[in-house]
């Protein structure tokens, strides 16, 4: 039998860190939110008792670095479960972006292989079991709009923004969540308003979300990377309404009210930087 299972991107509209923790994790603060940007995973149950990761891109490990790979390892293990999956990566999310791509992936192969298997975890079970996984595992099982607190694997839901348009733009360069953390100075951070960007989105508020955005890694990233403030300036002069950086970077997304601009800014956006996308938030 076979399943195909759609994994979801995300952006952050708002991500603060409280204080480095004594078991090297930050305790963080984020608001995220599912974009309609995906990767497909197919899953495809071996008759051995296998894990097979079939991806064509040459930044995505094929091995047991693959954080689905992991997924369906950690399903097998704590359900000991003998039974071999294939799982095919269609990878469209951009890798080491800030856009939670692998955490997506394992999230969709956790939820694929509940179904595939029969397994009838809830929701609030795979959860709790990608948390294992990585930070972001969590929130990507959910999908739509949640603040995200602890090392980012507590959640609670929010609504979703209103209805806008989100333009990325990934620079060439890939980057170390590890490294972003550790050259952070949690003792000199401007932090975001979370609280505003909450009342923001129970509000729909729009102009107030844009005005909300913060994410205390981009400085670090930006200091590390100065094409990332390159690409945050164009996104702003060619008129989107609000400008950050998503996660730990590098990719910079924009936010976009009408139709019209976003194709101005799209395409002045692709002379300069070869992954560019224009989606729609999820956020639901
Ligand atoms: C920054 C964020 C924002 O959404 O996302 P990305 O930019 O990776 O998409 C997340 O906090 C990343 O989540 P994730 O990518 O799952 O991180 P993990 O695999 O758990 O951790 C990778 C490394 O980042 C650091 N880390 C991660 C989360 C956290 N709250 N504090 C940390 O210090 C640790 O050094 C850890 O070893
Ligand atoms: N399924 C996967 N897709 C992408 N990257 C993966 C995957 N599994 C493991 N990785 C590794 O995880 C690293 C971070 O990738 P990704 O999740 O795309 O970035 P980010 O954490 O910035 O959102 C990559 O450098 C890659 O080596």
């Amino acid at each position: 039998m076979r399943l195909l299972v759609k994994a979801p991107a995300k952006i952050n509209l708002s991500l603060d860190v409280l204080h480095k923790r004594p078991d090297g994790f930050h305790e963080v603060e984020m608001i995220m939110t599912t974009i309609d940007l995906a990767d497909r995973i197919e899953l495809t149950n071996l008759s051995d008792d296998t894990i097979n990761i079939l991806s064509h891109n040459r930044f995505v490990p094929d091995d047991g670095r693959n954080l689905a790979y992991q997924a369906a390892q950690l399903l097998k293990d704590r359900l000991d479960i003998k039974k071999g999956v294939a799982i095919s990566i269609d990878k469209v999310i951009p890798v080491a972006a800030g856009l939670a791509g692998g955490s997506s992936d394992a999230a969709a192969t956790l939820k694929g292989l509940n179904r595939l298997w029969d397994l009838g975890l809830s929701l609030d079970e795979l959860a709790e079991l990608g948390s294992e996984i990585g930070s972001d595992v969590s929130f990507c099982v959910y999908g739509g709009t949640a603040l995200a607190t602890g090392r980012g694997e507590k959640i609670e839901h929010l609504p979703a923004p209103p209805n806008c348009w989100v333009i990325l733009a990934k620079p060439t360069i890939g980057v170390s969540t590890a490294d972003v953390y550790r050259n952070l100075d949690v003792s000199n951070i401007q932090h975001p308003n979370t609280e505003a960007m909450i009342s923001a989105l129970n509000r729909s508020s729009y102009s107030d979300i844009c005005a909300n955005l913060g994410n205390v890694l981009e400085s670090v990233t930006l200091d590390m990377y100065p094409e990332v403030a390159q690409i945050k300036d164009q996104m702003e002069r060619f008129g989107a309404d609000a400008v950050l950086m998503s996660g730990s970077g590098p990719t910079v997304y924009g936010l976009v009210q009408y139709e019209s601009r976003l194709h101005r800014i799209y395409n002045g956006l692709r002379g300069f930087c070869d992954q560019v996308f224009a989606v729609r938030m999820l956020g639901e």
